[in-house]
């Protein structure tokens, strides 16, 4: 069969080129409250359970970004019928599951990592084959543990194309009555294996026993997205053991429809908040939960952990900065996603920092290590990759270009840096399309709130 052709080549939309970006610099404090969008975690995770449930649901304040409606256009790829409703504050979809999921089509995953791997178990229990493909960026991201997991289950997953790097583009072959049973898979790639296949064990023949086992003995990252899952499954009826570690049981049975409605990304408030702890200012996410799975939460102990003061209360989540941001020795393996803009932190702190457990992300969005690295060494810090992580001595850092990678997350990176170093610029912003397509917007509006907080308080 043809070797399908990747859609594009960064996480903007496509046909969409690289759009250079002047990190704006922080005259001022900032000061301002800033509102983010719906969690790309919760949002995947209610679409697709939404998917498999028993009637038709609601999501409201769902993330619309390039990563959810790559996952909503899948999905209805697969049958599943989702009305883009439009509520009066916040969008609200309706999400009819289909009697039995249908193949046939080629998936388009972009860069999603919860779109290449959450949907696969969904066409698994399709009659027939659907195809998968994504961004260039996205055919070196890790499926094989998922892919063993597939076929262990009773599905058949063949990868297309010569010179294959055994992930994208690839073909799943499924049928309605999947067996499941017990499934042995190396999860320590992603915890996206585990979340995947988690939603299908309810909808398999024998339910799900799934076990992690690594040769090498490395662990699971990011057990607040495993717990998610978890937790969204049991919340629609559905019967998870979790209680020995590295072995989930989903015994067989309906998943009940929810309507949900989609908290804040926590890890996409990251930046806004690092800006205060940066610039010695104050600013405040509304609507923070006060429980939570989203990794993001840990920000909360990062910041404080770097000095700055960290409150939450009625108000939302509030940082307020400090004169200096102080070294750090952290374990990030359970909020990978959180290191670039960590890893800039520590590059503008009183000492070296050490940062470790995410030998993973070189398999995110980007070799995330390698990226921060490289851009770090270009503004003058003195950087070392370790097996799993980084140590970062600051220096006098000074201008210099920013490669994002097409990584969201790295462009957050650049623009906190830039609002204390003059002249950072950014290859491409475009990529922060893949969560939060409005962040420039919002990061600019963080800026001018400050200024003009400043003037009242010189006026008055
Ligand atoms: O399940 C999820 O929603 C996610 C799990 C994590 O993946 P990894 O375990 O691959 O890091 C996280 O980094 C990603 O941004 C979102
Ligand atoms: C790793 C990330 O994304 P993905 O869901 O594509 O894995 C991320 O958002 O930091």
């Amino acid at each position: 069969m043809t070797e399908p052709t990747a859609t594009t080549q960064t996480s903007s939309e496509p046909g969409v080129g690289p759009q250079p970006w002047a990190a704006p610099i922080a005259t001022v404090p900032v000061r301002a409250t800033v509102r983010v969008p719906g969690s790309k975690s919760e949002t995947a995770r209610a679409l697709v359970l939404a998917a498999l449930a028993d009637r038709p649901s609601t999501i409201t304040n769902g993330l619309d970004a390039r990563d959810t409606r790559l996952m909503r256009d899948g999905l209805r790829a697969l049958g599943v019928r989702i009305d883009d409703g439009d509520g009066h504050d916040a969008p609200v979809w309706t999400v009819t599951p289909p009697e039995r999921f249908t193949a046939g089509a080629t998936i388009d995953c972009g860069l999603a990592g919860t779109v290449m791997r959450f949907l696969p178990p969904l066409a698994a229990l399709a009659e027939g084959r659907t195809s998968f493909d994504g961004d260039e960026a996205a055919r070196v991201r890790p499926m094989a543990g998922l892919f063993d997991g597939l076929a262990d289950a009773g599905a058949h997953v063949e990868p297309i194309g010569e010179g294959n790097r055994g992930g994208l583009p690839f073909a799943v072959t499924g049928r309605p009555d999947l067996p499941g049973g017990v499934i042995t898979i190396d999860a320590s790639a992603s915890s996206q294996f585990v979340s995947g296949l988690l939603m299908i064990g309810a909808r398999l023949a024998g339910g799900l026993d799934l076990r992690h086992v690594s040769q090498t003995g490395a662990a699971v990252p990011s057990a607040p997205n495993i717990a998610m899952t978890v937790a969204h499954l049991r919340e629609r009826g559905v019967q998870v053991d979790d209680s020995r570690p590295d072995h989930w049981i989903v015994s067989p049975g309906p998943v009940a429809a929810r309507d949900v409605t989609i908290g804040p990304d926590l890890a996409n408030a990251a930046p806004f908040l690092a800006a205060a702890a940066v610039t010695g200012g104050r600013v405040t996410v509304p609507d923070w939960p006060e429980r939570t799975d989203q990794p993001g939460d840990r920000i909360q102990e990062v910041l404080a952990l770097f000095g700055a003061e960290v409150a939450l209360d009625a108000d939302g989540l509030t940082v307020t900065g400090t004169d200096q941001l102080h070294a750090v020795d952290l374990d990030l393996s359970d909020a990978s996603e959180l290191t670039p803009v960590v890893a800039v932190l520590a590059a503008l702190a009183d000492h070296t920092s050490h940062l470790h457990g995410v030998a993973h992300i070189r398999g995110h969005e980007t070799d995330r290590l390698a990226a921060l690295a490289t851009d770090l060494e270009a503004v003058g810090a003195g950087v070392r990759e370790t097996d799993d992580g980084l140590t970062v001595h600051p220096k006098l850092l000074r201008s210099s270009g920013w490669l994002t990678y097409a990584d969201h997350r790295m462009a957050h990176a650049g623009a906190v840096l830039g609002l204390v170093i003059d002249d950072i610029v950014l290859d491409d912003i475009g990529c922060v399309g893949k969560t939060m397509p409005e962040f420039p917007v919002l990061w600019q509006r963080m800026l001018d709130d400050a200024v003009r907080a400043d003037e009242e308080l010189s006026a008055s």
